[in-house]
């Protein structure tokens, strides 16, 4: 007869042994699976970073809908006058010019704002005195107005449909005349930035940037002439190889704190947008820089010693407007390069404010020449800088370095 004690060590012991038995099976799988479900989880994070990221209720979303559905219908009206042969171009008191595609885009991007945000104030590049005086050059501009409308309807709608009349459009563009400042929202508006390029085939931009307590804030920047894909080489012709065929005109937006989009432009509602980044640079012997095609926004020759002693052997990339922003912002260049060529020039807010905050949220770094802060706050104008700078965060410092070396030599 056997004791209990010893036959329930004896079941005890056969139960361990089928159930180690029956999990080493499961074990082995596990020790085989586990890894690869971390591996397929680190791969999908970014993925569902970027999910939670666009269905989380985002800043100025609102903000950025209508300013980036406002930019596209008046880049529709722009290349309606890049293409055409009378542009309507006049010379402004400071004989820089302007055409009818300027001021029609600036009277259809201030009234989208003002349908949607009436109390906010608008710093624009152009007014409404020309057109006031000369009727002809006016009923040009309002056949403009008429006829630039997004093909989506709830799109058109959203923004506020058609201008009602001559004299609410030429209102319209007047209400860009805010002093600007540091205090509430204010929108910087540059209807056509590159005018000059414009008028030469080159390169332009649409650009509007929101402010908010001088910070700006909302960028979104249509380049009716840039190749919508993000890793096209950026090409030392870029500037002057500039028709706006099919595959070309982009739409770039940022929100402070949320990241650079890019989106290919359309004549409708808004395309999806892909997210964008500069690319990664420690080492400035291999980046591309870019700067104004006009010797006289940005010193081509103090450029250059920048870039040699950055130890920067590819040639510039020359390009008008902001669209040199939007090239760095995306990876496809690395630097921008703007130094002052008049001592008495003051940078205009709306030559700067939506490529600063797209060039930010895609990784960048910004300041003028000097390395100090731009301040978007005091006016109109970017009075308290000099010049303007910017690069990746990692290299900046380093650049900021070449650019103090070059301006003080010539002190
Ligand atoms: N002396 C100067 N220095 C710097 N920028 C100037 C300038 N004269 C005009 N600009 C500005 O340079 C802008 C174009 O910049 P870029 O050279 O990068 O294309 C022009 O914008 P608009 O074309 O909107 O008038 C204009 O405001
Ligand atoms: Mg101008
Ligand atoms: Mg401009
Ligand atoms: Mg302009």
């Amino acid at each position: 007869m056997t004791t209990p004690l010893p036959q329930f060590r004896k079941y005890l012991l056969l139960t361990l042994i089928t159930l180690a038995l029956s999990l080493l099976p499961i074990s082995s799988v596990l020790s085989r699976t586990l890894p690869r479900l971390y591996q397929i989880k680190s791969h999908l994070y970014p993925a569902l970073q970027t999910r939670t990221f666009s269905s989380r209720a985002m800043a100025y979303e609102k903000e950025l809908e209508i300013a980036a559905l406002a930019v596209q219908r008046a880049t529709l009206l722009t290349k309606s006058v890049y293409h055409s042969h009378s542009k309507g171009t006049l010379s402004k008191s400071d004989s820089s010019p302007v055409t009818i595609g300027d001021f029609g885009a600036q009277a259809l991007i201030i009234s989208s704002i003002k349908h949607a945000f009436p109390n906010d104030e608008v710093v624009g590049e152009e007014d409404a005195d020309d057109l006031r005086a000369d009727s002809s050059l006016r009923d040009l501009v309002w056949k403009l107005v008429q006829a630039a409308k997004l093909e989506d309807a709830a799109a058109e709608e959203k923004i506020g449909g058609p201008i009602k009349s001559v004299e609410a459009m030429l209102d319209a563009i007047d209400s860009g005349r805010s002093a600007g400042g540091r205090k509430g929202r204010i929108w910087a508006l540059d209807p056509i930035d590159g005018t000059k390029g414009f008028l030469r085939g080159g390169q332009y931009a649409v650009c509007l940037a929101l402010m908010v307590g001088g910070i700006p804030t909302v960028g979104v920047i249509g380049t009716p002439n840039l190749p919508v894909d993000d890793q096209a080489p950026l090409d030392a012709k870029i500037g002057e190889n500039a028709d706006d065929s099919e595959g070309k005109g982009v739409l770039f937006s940022a929100v402070r704190g949320e990241g650079a989009t890019s989106r290919p432009l359309s004549k409708g509602g808004l395309e999806p947008g892909k997210s964008i980044n500069m690319k990664p640079l420690d080492d400035t012997t291999q980046a591309t820089f870019c700067e104004s095609v006009e010797a006289g926004h940005s010193s081509h020759s103090d450029n250059a010693a920048i870039a040699s002693k950055l130890g920067i052997t590819k040639p510039s990339v020359r390009m008008d407007s902001q669209a040199k922003y939007c090239s760095i912002a995306r990876g496809a260049g690395d630097l921008y390069l703007r130094l002052p060529v008049s001592k008495s020039y003051e940078e205009k807010i709306w030559d700067h404010a939506a490529g600063v905050v797209i060039v930010q949220e895609a990784g960048g770094e910004i300041s003028d020449a000097w390395g100090k802060p731009l301040d978007f706050g005091i006016g109109r104008t970017l009075k308290e800088n000099k010049g303007i700078i910017a690069a990746p965060k990692a290299v900046f410092p380093m650049v900021i370095e070449a650019v103090k070396e070059v301006l003080n030599a010539k002190q």
